[in-house]
């Protein structure tokens, strides 16, 4: 049988610091069962990787969280894409990566260029110590990308508490999903409300959705379901990202040297954050089938834990990856997963830091942690309730 370990991968301690269970599944083996949830683990790189690429015997059908749909129900209507596998994922699949391809990228880029600059300046002018979570990692995602899905103005900070519940969700029944409970009708009546053809404004990402609909692309049932994918995914993802971006800057000044001396390494910066940080940790997929891994095998739908936080720093495959260097080439991390999954919006994830990141280096010479930091624990995403800072202008 294979190694086994004990510990509560979404326990407190953990989720304030995984690294050094991400170092003892590692050691342990290809293959380690979790006994505390009676699951499978894999931490290394090449089996993480081997696991996201073989959708045909790691599904993600069975639902990407502990809960196996096989045996019990989705606790709200399955997402066409996570939680589907081909076919039934390919032709919703199709119609993401088509508005959120080039074209949208093309149409952005200028507007959230200019709105990071406004925000940058607005938040620069109100002195030079600010928390960089609510001030900048937040409110650039909050100000950009409803706008961009084409959602009304009001009510859009519940896509942060929306997105946490849902992350929550993918882990146990543990007092964290049990936090978000009480405000889930209300929440969830909300977001569906957001994914109506008659909320959403005529030129926005939403109603390409709807406009796909209408081609027959997917069906009018599908559509609402499709924005809402964009609505859960594409806030709380990038507030992260961004997050662990900035706190990385902040830790270490001679890679934000680096970043002011060549301001196009803004996008390198990030991807190399969501490898190093890996704001989505984990996620969970169901053998379809027995699958060997190593010496061992997982019998056919048993849940198996991705660890994408502990690949992005294996030493089998990362030279000295505990460090956070913009010269390295971060390409193959699986921050934003990997294979027919693989995040479908990446792009507009990375256009957001480029923005923000391109608006800070042209003001901030130097910036720093002015406090101690506060982290924000969530069963599936790595967050920051706080990262003080203060920078010096120039
Ligand atoms: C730093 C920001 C982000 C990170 C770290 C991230 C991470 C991920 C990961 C790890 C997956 C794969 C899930 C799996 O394999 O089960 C994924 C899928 C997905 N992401 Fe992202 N994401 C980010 C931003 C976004 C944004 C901005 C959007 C929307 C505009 C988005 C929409 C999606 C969707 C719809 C999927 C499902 C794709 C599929 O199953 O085919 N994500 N993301
Ligand atoms: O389709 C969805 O509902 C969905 C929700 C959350 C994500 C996380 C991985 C970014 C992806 C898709």
């Amino acid at each position: 049988a294979p190694p086994v370990d004990p510990t509560d991968p979404f326990g407190h301690d953990v989720l304030e610091d995984p690294l050094p269970l991400h170092a003892a599944l590692r050691d342990a083996g290809p293959l380690v069962h979790l006994t505390e949830y009676d699951v499978y683990a894999l931490a290394r790189y090449r089996e993480v990787h081997a696991a996201l690429v073989d959708w045909q015997a790691f599904q993600s059908g069975a639902g990407v969280g502990l809960s196996n749909f096989r045996h019990e129900e989705p606790w709200r209507p399955a997402s066409l894409l996570l939680e589907n596998d081909p076919p039934r994922h390919d032709a919703p699949r199709r119609v993401l990566r088509a508005v959120l391809g080039p074209g949208a990228l093309r149409r952005l880029r200028d507007a959230w260029f200019a709105d990071a600059r406004e925000l940058v300046d607005r938040v620069l002018a109100d002195g030079d110590e600010f928390d960089a979570v609510a001030r900048l990692a937040e409110a650039f995602p909050l100000r950009v990308f409803p706008d961009a899905v084409g959602i009304p103005r009001e009510g859009r900070e519940q896509l942060l508490p929306l997105g946490d519940h849902n992350f929550n969700a993918f882990g146990p029944p543990n007092d964290l999903v049990r936090k978000g409970e009480p405000r889930l009708p209300e929440l969830s009546a909300w977001v569906a409300s957001r994914c109506r053809r008659d909320t959403l404004s005529g030129d926005g990402i939403g109603a390409r959705i709807w406009a796909a609909a209408d081609r027959g692309d997917i069906t009018a049932e599908q559509a609402p379901l499709v924005v809402r994918s964009l609505l859960l995914a594409g806030v709380d993802t990038t507030v992260h990202g961004l997050s662990a971006t900035l706190y990385a800057l902040a830790t270490h000044p001679d890679q934000w040297r680096r970043l002011r001396e060549q301001p196009h390494l803004a996008r390198a910066a990030f991807d190399e954050a969501v490898r190093w940080e890996s704001p989505v940790q984990t996620f969970f997929r169901t053998t379809t089938t027995d699958v060997r891994v190593g010496d061992h095998v997982v019998p056919d739908g048993r849940k198996v834990l991705l660890f994408l936080g502990a690949a992005n720093r294996d030493p089998r495959r990362w030279e000295d990856p505990d460090s956070f260097d913009l010269s390295r080439d971060p390409s193959g991390h699986v921050g934003f997963g990997m294979g027919i999954h693989q995040c479908v919006g990446q792009h507009i994830a990375r256009l957001e830091a480029e923005a923000l990141l391109t608006a800070l280096a042209g003001r901030v010479r130097s910036i720093e942690l002015a406090a101690p930091t506060v982290r924000h624990h969530n069963n599936t995403l790595r967050a920051w309730g706080s990262i003080p800072v203060r920078v010096r202008l120039g």
